[in-house]
Formats: C-alpha cells, structure tokens, sequence
C-alpha cells in the first residue's frame, strides 16, 4: 500500500512520517527531487521543480507498504493521500522560525487558507483525509495517521476551514 503525505511546506510532513514507524517505508520525495528528478529550476522562489511524470514512473515500480512524504506526493500513483493542514497564523510561524522571506512565507500562508493541495488531492478522485495539525503535537499528529493506515472514518476532508484567517 502506498500512501502519500502531503500538505503546504511547514505543515510537518517530514516530522511526522519520521515518526510515524507503522510498518512503512518512508521515502521523502524531496531528496528523490535534489537527486535529479526535476525539470528545471525556479529562479523566482529557488526551487527545484519536480519532475512529476518520471517521479511516477518510479513510485509506480516500487513495492511494499510506503510512505510517500512531500508536497507533491499527491499526485503520485498512491491508493490514499493524507493532506496536513495548519491554521494561516501557525504555519506563518513555523515558516518564520526557518527563517523564509516574508514575500515566500504569505505565498505559502495564501495557497494553505485557499486549500490549495487539498482541492489537487481532491481532484485525484482518490481517498483522501485532512488533518488539521494546528493545535496538535507531532506525536499527535503520528498518531492520526497511524489510525488512517489502520483504517477509520475520521479525518474526512472538508472540516477545515481557513478562509476567514486568509491574510494574518
Ligand atoms: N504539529 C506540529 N506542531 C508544531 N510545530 C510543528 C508540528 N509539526 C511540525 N512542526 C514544526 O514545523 C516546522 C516544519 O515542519 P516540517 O519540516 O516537518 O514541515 P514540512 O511540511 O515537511 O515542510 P517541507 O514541505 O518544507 O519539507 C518544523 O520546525 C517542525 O518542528
């Protein structure tokens, strides 16, 4: 089973699939990125761009229990995607802690309170659960998606709502 973890950067998605130790392999699709699956460079916001059709080609021939980590894992060939979530004024912390630029940090606040990944997850027609991480630990978070790899009812996407924080 192959499930992707996935939400705007600071969510805390690698804090959480490195704790997560449910019997699944993690594989963090950002290194898999810097080690060459991109297609180019985005000079604007200094990132590298994925390559999402040669990522897929290779998640595809992976086998084994997985857990896909990163902000385009969405859009892999997963049998679920778990889209972490965090309040506008949360995430601006957390992004400031690590010292992004104002200008990188509200894009990023924006895309989160327009529930950007979510409505992409969405679109995938694929299961997909919300957790909303911003008054949760890490380890409460970990344990959400253990829960989610066991199978539940809860977590399903549509209570989050941040549209009213837009512009902390
Ligand atoms: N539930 C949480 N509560 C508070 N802080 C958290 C939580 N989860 C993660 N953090 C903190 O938020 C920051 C971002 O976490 P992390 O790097 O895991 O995010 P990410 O979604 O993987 O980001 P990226 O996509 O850029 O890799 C870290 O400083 C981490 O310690």
């Amino acid at each position: 089973m192959k499930i992707a973890l996935t939400g705007t950067p600071g969510t805390g998605k690698s804090t959480v699939a490195d704790m997560a130790n449910a019997g699944f392999i993690v594989i963090h699709l950002n290194d898999l990125i810097k080690s060459g699956y991109y297609e180019g460079i985005d000079e604007e916001r200094g990132c590298l761009i994925a390559d999402v059709e040669r990522l897929s080609r290779l998640v595809e021939g992976m086998e084994g229990d997985i857990i896909l980590e990163g902000h385009v894992s969405h859009l892999m060939p997963v049998d679920a995607i778990v889209v972490l979530r965090a309040s506008p004024g949360a995430l601006r912390e957390r992004l400031r802690r690590r010292g992004w630029s104002e200008a990188k940090i509200s894009e990023n606040v924006e895309a989160e309170a327009l529930d950007a990944i979510l409505i992409e997850a969405l679109e995938t027609g694929k299961k997909v659960y919300e957790v909303d991480t911003t008054n949760l630990t890490p380890t409460q978070v970990r344990d959400a998606l253990v829960e989610i790899i066991r199978g539940t009812d809860k977590y399903a996407p549509g209570s989050v709502d941040f549209s009213e924080e837009a512009f902390l």
